[in-house]
């Protein structure tokens, strides 16, 4: 197994500013709007971005939701592994909001497409804009791109893109690991 740093806790630091910057460019105030983390790794980028919002950006009032998907994936009869759900936290009307769902690596699509039918118990948004740290290039199986993108990777089958973040994982950085 080898592996390769593909982006430095600086340059992960840089990109998330920018990405916090470009949602202030779309939803202003953050009044009509609603952050939701897809869990579990989701939900590290999107309490980050949320820092970054109330702190250096002064955002008040913030709404920031988690969502499990686990029982809403295809694969969830296939797999002969049991699934450990997560927790969904959305503790705010979804109906007529404008939603934003952060993934730290968009790859197959199939994650959000689970995402987008789950987040239908909670009610009908406005609208709903996808926004991931990692966005791998070429692995799509379903139309779904991001709305706003960290950085875009070429990753070949046998790669996996690791986000490490300090809180979980002792230090903020992507790695390209060849197994
Ligand atoms: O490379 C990948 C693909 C899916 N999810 C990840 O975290 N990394």
């Amino acid at each position: 197994m080898s592996q390769k740093i593909l982006l430095s806790a600086k340059e992960v630091n840089i990109i998330l500013h920018r990405l916090a910057c470009q949602l202030i460019e779309n939803h202003l105030d953050f009044s009509e709007t609603i952050l939701i983390g897809i869990q579990p790794r989701g939900s590290f980028l999107a309490k980050r971005l949320a820092t970054i919002l109330e702190n250096d950006y002064k955002i008040s009032n913030l709404k920031l939701g988690f969502l499990d998907i686990t029982f809403f994936r295809d694969d969830f009869r296939r797999s002969d592994k049991p699934f450990e759900a997560n927790k969904t936290e959305i503790d705010f009307i979804v109906e007529d909001k404008k939603v934003v769902f952060i993934d730290d690596v968009l790859y197959t699509g199939r994650s959000i497409r689970s995402a987008l039918t789950a987040i239908q118990s909670f009610g009908r948004p406005s609208e709903i804009e996808l926004l991931t740290l990692i966005d791998r290039r070429f692995s799509r199986h379903l139309p779904i791109q991001p709305d706003y993108r960290g950085r875009q990777v070429d990753a070949i089958n046998n790669e996996k893109v690791l986000v490490k973040w300090l809180e979980n994982d002792g230090e903020d950085a992507v790695l390209l690991i060849e197994k």
